[in-house]
């Protein structure tokens, strides 16, 4: 009999097919049998997000000397142009590839130990019941974010103010915006996808015990088994040839740079990229500033900043002692492993938050989409690791260069906030560490998925040998 793989259903884009990998490798690290990893692809819907997928599968398979990890491109299919959301979109597509995924499990020469998907794919759980697969979510958000959707029918708002079990009292206005409108297609999603969350095996999910207890404690008894293995963090050795950034940071006193940047998405209007550098510059802090263009018409990522037309007359001449603008995407995880590095400005995809804490350093959040608001505000009021940082919502996520200011300098001063919240991330770094060691709670995590799955494929062998013989 071939050896047991495990199935991936993951969509596109840089906080789901990585993370998803990278934490289902770890069953492969930890298991003590020869698992492997077959991962199912669809095309993403975009061209860049297109040679994203392609980029990453190249590199995977350029590093899996095993033969480990398996990529299956699933058939293309006619893509749906009438959607406007982009979770709708997401949501819709999983649904139409349906067929395509059962074809290609059906047909997989490996008995499957497991299917996992990604959190937006509940779609294929039928096929999973159908196929008397055992069938594990993977949430690519924090555990907090999870609770919140499993809460999302119950109504249990006050005053403006939501409860999310383990949390303190949610501002309305911090719910991610699709959850806002209880009439719109993206709710409706979400709520069919949280039901159907119940009917999983398993949760995987991004995070780690020790990251949110109160949440974690609070949802036990109401979803399936919840497996918290991270921080997942696709970490690679140094590059030969340092980046030009990590460069600019050797030069720079320890804990001194305040780090901006906005993840694979964020760009900000021009009114608001002047705004910001008024902010910065009045601060008198050091920063590297990941400053990038408004998207293409029709695509979604950021292009690559014209610095001289986007920012204020001089700017750059004035700040090139203390500052770095940079104007497409920067190595992030190198820059905050960087011990010059001491604060973050954040747009707070899950991501990010993660890989901030993982080398400890302290942030101040400026979300723009997705779940991003409710994370800041988890990260504020919760977890502690963050000064806030006011925005108006309603125009944008505009933040004055004032409070702008203000943030980075409690960030990055000497203030009780910020040395409070400058405290609470290093322990979150110590934390995250020791919940990934041998014994450590993620550690332990990833054993007990391994465990349930190692079962399920001894039962199945069981059934078909017992088949054999009648
Ligand atoms: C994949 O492309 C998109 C994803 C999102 C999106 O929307 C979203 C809405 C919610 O109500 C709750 C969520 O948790 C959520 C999450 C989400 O995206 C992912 O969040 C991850 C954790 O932070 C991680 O950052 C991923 O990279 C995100 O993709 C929204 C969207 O457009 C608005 C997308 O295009
Ligand atoms: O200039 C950039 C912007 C983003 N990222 C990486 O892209 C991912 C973004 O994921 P996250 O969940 O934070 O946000 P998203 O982009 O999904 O909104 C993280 O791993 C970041 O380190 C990066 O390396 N450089």
């Amino acid at each position: 009999m071939a050896n047991p793989t495990f199935v991936l259903r993951p969509i596109w884009g840089t906080g789901h097919l990585m993370p998803m990998l990278q934490a289902c490798r770890r069953l492969l690290c930890q298991s003590s049998s020869n698992l492997s990893l077959t991962v199912l692809i669809m095309r993403p819907p975009t061209s860049e997000a297109e040679a994203e997928v392609a980029d990453l599968v190249h590199r995977e398979k350029e590093a899996d000397i095993h033969g480990m990890i398996h990529f299956h491109n699933l058939p293309t299919i006619e893509y749906p142009s009438n959607l406007l959301e982009m979770d709708d979109y997401i949501s819709e597509l999983v649904q139409l590839y349906v067929p395509h995924v059962r074809a290609a499990i059906a047909t997989l020469a490996a008995p499957v130990a497991g299917v996992v998907i990604d959190f937006f794919c509940t779609a294929v759980l039928d096929i999973c019941h159908d196929l008397a697969i055992p069938s594990y979510v993977y949430f690519a958000a924090n555990a907090s974010t999870f609770a919140l959707l499993l809460h999302l029918e119950s109504d249990k708002e006050m005053e403006g103010m939501v409860d999310v079990p383990g949390l303190p009292p949610v501002p309305r206005s911090s719910l991610p915006l699709p959850l806002q409108d209880k009439t719109s297609m993206s709710y409706k999603w979400f709520v069919y996808h949280s039901r159907r969350y119940m009917e999983a095996n398993g949760i995987i999910i991004n995070t780690a015990a020790e990251l949110e207890p109160a949440v974690l404690a609070a949802i036990a008894d109401h979803a399936p088994t919840i497996y918290p293995i991270g921080p997942v963090l696709s970490l690679k050795p140094p590059a030969e040839e340092p980046h030009e950034c990590v460069r600019w940071l050797d030069s720079q006193p320890p804990a001194s740079v305040v780090l901006l940047c906005f993840g694979s998405m964020g760009s900000f209007s021009a009114p608001q990229v002047s705004e910001m550098a008024r902010g910065l510059e009045r601060s008198g802090q050091r920063f590297l500033w990941v400053l990038r263009g408004p998207p293409a018409a029709g695509e979604v990522h950021p292009t690559e900043a014209n610095l001289e037309e986007l920012l204020p007359e001089g700017f750059l001449e004035r700040t090139k002692r203390k500052g770095l603008v940079w104007p497409r995407m920067a190595p992030q995880k190198e820059i905050l492993a960087h011990p010059a590095v001491g604060g973050f400005v954040t747009h707070c995809g899950w991501n990010s938050v993660l890989e901030s804490l993982w080398f400890g350093v302290p942030m101040a959040p400026w979300p723009l989409y997705a779940e991003q608001h409710f994370n800041a505000f988890t990260l504020v009021s919760d977890l502690g690791v963050a000064v806030a940082m006011k925005m108006d919502r309603e125009r944008d996520n505009w933040v004055d260069s004032r409070e702008l200011e203000r943030a980075v300098n409690c960030l990055m001063g000497s203030s009780d906030v910020g040395m409070k919240v400058r405290k609470k991330a290093i322990a979150m770094k110590d934390a995250c560490r020791k919940a990934l060691e041998k014994g450590g709670s993620s550690y332990s995590a990833v054993q007990s998925l391994y465990a349930r799955a190692a079962g399920h494929q001894i039962e199945t062998q069981v059934i078909v040998e017992e088949a054999g013989q009648i």
